[in-house]
């Protein structure tokens, strides 16, 4: 049953003068008068058009990227090295440019769009230090007849495909290691927040990034684009960010090909909070876990599984943290969490809270949407949420917190570890012992600790099961760009 309770209450509006400067920055972007639409979504305007490309299109931003590439692959290291780190300086010359840019077509605050901007700049600086350090080695067989040399090659021309969620830092992730490891690569960001990418792309090629190495293609046939594009012979590699059924579809079509694929996909991460934790600490970690990009992370606590002894005391100061946060336009003044992605996304939480709540969830706080053009939902806390609800099984991405008890270690990581998904989880203890014990047993590629935003360029993100293969950031991040070669040379004794 959906109730759809909506409140009148005041909302933050955008500040005039933080508006004008994001719509200068998008008028700064060579972009069409027609195409596909990009709404704010705090207020529903339409704020620029980007491409609707066709297949043709797509194929010949191939072509380009394949035909810039030759010279790429070619390229020394420190050239590579020079251009990244002169890319990374003019995003930084820009940051509060595109901070106001992703705030205005994501709908995420200010101050969460500016450590967007650091988040996703420090992939294009760890990537500008990385591409000097070529990670070949030399060592010799068993039998001692032979010495092997191990080298590394680029992969070739890569498909980068990126959601909505971090406009900067999910394309920065995956076009720095590309570019770091000598590929050329054809970039599709997501129709609800393209515009970061194109302005940062313009960045890069005013940065000396060759013209033709970034292709970016929008376009509102997602399934036309991957179907031509990845079978296309000269795409050697394909990287996605987006949702598990996706990412499936994307690997059936990479398979033909056998292309190397990298999949950062959905996650329904758990978040452990035991009675031995420190309460302050677990109720910060869990609203930046749960809060961050309002909820819209494929990190985000979705799971919170607090222990018997200290569950009351934890509800009701989370509560009041989640009851405190002001609501409003990203480019408000003191805006503490903005709008959601759309009107679905709004639609399907008071759907999740209305479920929880049917099946015996207590609500907290929030729980309602408001009488406004854009997509806003209150900042909810749920307790005793059944764990058959929906809200217990789905990836939520929004702003829910929807607790669930229990009494020992052994429980908590059965339930868990009861998802095919394994992405990130979070524990939450003073004992040392037991962190590193919950930690080693729960099923997910990341892990934090006693805080919520494990996240860092120097990490090697990613998941284990129907969560993802590959990982992006730190050294193993540019692995994925390269082709890992060895040449056996033959060693007889002279005298
Ligand atoms: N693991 C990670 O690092 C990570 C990071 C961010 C988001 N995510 C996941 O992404 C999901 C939310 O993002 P979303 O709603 O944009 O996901 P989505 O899978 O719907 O879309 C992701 C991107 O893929 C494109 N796309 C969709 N169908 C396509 C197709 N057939 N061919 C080519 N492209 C296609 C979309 O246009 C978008 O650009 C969540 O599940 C979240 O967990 C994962
Ligand atoms: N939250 C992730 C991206 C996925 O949403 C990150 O921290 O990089």
């Amino acid at each position: 049953m959906t109730t759809n309770v909506h409140v009148a209450s005041p909302l933050i509006a955008p500040d005039a003068e933080s508006i004008r400067h994001a719509d200068t920055v998008i008028q700064s972007i060579n972009l069409p008068e027609q195409g596909i639409a990009v709404q704010d979504p705090a207020t529903a305007e339409t704020i620029a058009h980007v491409p609707d490309a066709d297949v043709e299109a797509a194929l010949e931003a191939v072509g380009k990227a394949d035909s810039a590439g030759t010279d790429w692959a070619g390229s020394s290291l420190r050239q590579r090295a020079d251009v990244l780190h002169a890319w990374y300086d003019k995003l930084i010359a820009h940051s509060e440019d595109l901070a106001h840019l992703i705030s205005r077509e994501m709908g995420k605050p200010l101050a969460e769009a500016r450590g967007e901007v650091k988040y996703g700049t420090d992939f294009v600086r760890w990537y500008a230090e990385e591409a000097v350090r070529p990670a070949g080695n030399f060592r010799d067989t068993p039998d001692g007849g032979a010495s092997l040399l191990t080298r590394r090659s680029p992969v070739g021309l890569a498909v980068l495909i990126t959601p909505w969620n971090f406009p900067l830092a999910m394309a920065t992730r995956k076009i720095a290691p590309a570019l770091a490891a000598g590929c050329p690569v054809v970039i599709k960001p997501a129709t609800l927040t393209p515009l970061t990418t194109y302005f940062a792309v313009q960045l890069a090629i005013e940065a000396g990034v060759p013209e033709d190495l970034i292709q970016v293609i929008t376009t509102s046939k997602s399934g036309a684009f991957s179907e031509a594009v990845l079978l296309d012979p000269r795409v050697r590699k394909v990287s996605f960010t987006g949702s598990t059924p996706v990412g499936r579809q994307l690997l059936k079509l990479a398979s033909q090909n056998v292309l190397r694929s990298s999949m950062e996909l959905g996650g329904n991460a758990p978040l452990i909070v035991f009675n031995d934790a420190d309460l302050q600490r677990a109720v910060e970690g869990t609203f930046a876990a749960k809060l961050r990009n309002g909820g819209q992370s494929c990190i985000g606590a979705n799971r919170i599984y607090v222990q018997d002894g200290i569950a009351d005391d934890f509800a009701v100061a989370l509560t009041e943290r989640f009851a405190q946060i002001a609501i409003g336009s990203g480019l408000g003044q003191q805006t503490g969490l903005g709008a959601l992605i759309d009107d679905r996304a709004v639609a399907q939480m008071q759907a999740y809270t209305d479920n929880a709540v049917g099946l015996g969830a207590s609500l907290l706080t929030g729980g309602h949407g408001y009488d406004s053009r854009g997509n806003f939902f209150a900042p909810t806390v749920l307790d005793h949420v059944a764990a058959d609800s929906d809200v217990a099984r789905s990836e939520i991405f929004g702003p829910i917190a929807a607790i669930q008890r229990f009494s020992t270690e052994d429980e908590a990581l059965t339930r868990a570890n009861a998802t095919e998904f394994g992405l990130a989880g979070y524990v939450f203890t003073e004992n040392i012992d037991r962190a590193l014990n919950v930690a080693d047993r729960l099923e997910t590629g990341i892990v934090g600790i006693n805080q919520g935003v494990p996240s860092n360029a120097g990490a090697p993100f990613g998941g284990i099961k129907q969560s993802g293969l590959g990982r992006e950031g730190s050294a193993e991040g540019l692995e994925e760009y390269e082709n890992i070669r060895f040449y056996n040379v033959a060693r007889r004794t002279t005298s």
